[in-house]
């Protein structure tokens, strides 16, 4: 459904050099050689920190911008070349955009965008009535979007993108701002379409609950270049984040200091009353720090907490983790041991 072989998105940027009257032109690599491929009824979410280069690629995915080097495919068309063919076959939320006609009832704004991608009216009426059931349309289809609420225009979104039936749906933040409710109900959705009409879905989103609820593989992206693609529990194992130990002593007192030849030195990094954190390095064998510590002290009660898909990732950007990639990317001089320093993403040209 995507190709993506050692894909560039270079932007030229000015830049002051020093005196006020001196400028400069940077070359910014906002995707530097990203290759990767998702197969028909994949759920693959998209993740990177701000400005890690995910808006340009989906950019390029849709035909918006045009790469500078490499090869995209898109449903087995190039983007920039193909875009109104791909369009047909393709649907897209950005969900801080909206692609609804905002002074018009959004039941209208649905029958502008039939006409748009010359949706056969009897396909349109069975696509609408199932669009507006599972995404609970009905009680606002007569207001204009410019008064629905962020919730209720996302879903008239999601209904925008999918009435014409694409095969991929590119999905850029669809839950932003949204309510539990609203974002449970646009997780079901997106769950079931996936599911029940195999659509391919890519989502680009910050939240982590979105990822942990649909997306089976992730790709992880960093100043432009692909630092990850797998699984999300062996994203887990691969960075080996720490755990961290909860323990409640009989009364207060000065933070916990563990030395044992067993797992080295570890320190309470947090002190709360008779609470104290102990952070557990990766190797350590929580069995053998909790008895150590039960030796020394009078501990009422103790909880283990593994790391979250959140500390991962915090883990992630801030480079406290060597990144790893399958042995099969094309990397051409082997994959980076970790997240390049910001000068080497700009490289100056003038
Ligand atoms: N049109 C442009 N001209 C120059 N630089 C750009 C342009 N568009 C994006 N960039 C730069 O490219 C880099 C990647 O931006 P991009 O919007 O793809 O990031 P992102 O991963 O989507 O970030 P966020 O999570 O904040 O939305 C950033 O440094 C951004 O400033």
């Amino acid at each position: 459904m995507i190709e993506a072989e050692d894909v560039v998105k270079s932007f030229t940027v000015r830049t002051r050099t020093g005196g006020l009257r001196r400028r400069g032109r940077t070359t910014l690599r906002a995707v530097d050689g990203v290759s990767f491929a998702v197969e028909p009824g994949e759920f693959v979410g998209y993740l990177g920190p701000n400005g890690a280069g995910k808006s340009t690629t989906i950019k390029m995915l849709t035909g918006i911008l045009t790469a500078s080097s490499g090869t995209l495919r898109v449903c087995g068309l190039d983007p920039s070349r193909r875009r109104t063919s791909l369009a047909r076959r393709l649907g897209v939320v950005f969900g801080q955009r909206t692609t609804l006609w905002w002074d018009l009832p959004l039941r209208d704004s649905l029958t502008l965008v039939r006409r748009l991608y010359r949706v056969e009216p009897a396909a349109h009426r069975a696509r609408f009535a199932e669009l507006s059931e599972l995404l609970e349309l009905d009680p606002f289809l007569d207001t204009p979007v410019r008064q629905l609420s962020l919730g209720q225009r996302m879903r008239g979104d999601l209904a925008a993108a999918l009435l014409h039936d694409p095969e991929l749906l590119v999905l850029d933040e669809p839950t932003i701002g949204l309510d539990v409710v609203s974002k449970a109900t646009v997780r079901d959705f997106l769950e079931r379409i996936n599911a029940e009409r195999g659509t391919t879905i890519l989502l680009t989103t910050h939240d982590l609950g979105d990822i942990e609820r649909l997306c089976r593989r992730v790709l992880i992206i960093d100043h432009g270049r692909l630092a990850y693609d797998g699984g999300l529990d062996e994203l887990r194992r691969t960075v080996d984040a720490d755990r961290v130990l909860v323990a409640e002593l009989a009364r207060p007192g000065p933070p916990i200091v563990l030395d044992d030849p067993e797992f080295g030195r570890i320190e309470a990094e947090r002190v709360q009353g008779p609470r104290q954190w102990l952070r557990l390095p990766s190797a350590a064998n929580a069995a053998t720090v909790v008895a150590a510590l039960a030796r020394r002290h009078e501990v009422r009660d103790i909880a283990l907490r593994e790391a979250g898909i959140e500390d991962v990732l915090a883990g992630l950007y801030r480079g406290d983790h060597a990144y790893t990639c399958p042995a099969d990317l094309p990397w051409e001089d082997g994959p980076p041991s970790g997240p390049p320093e910001r000068p080497d993403h700009r490289s100056m040209v003038e």
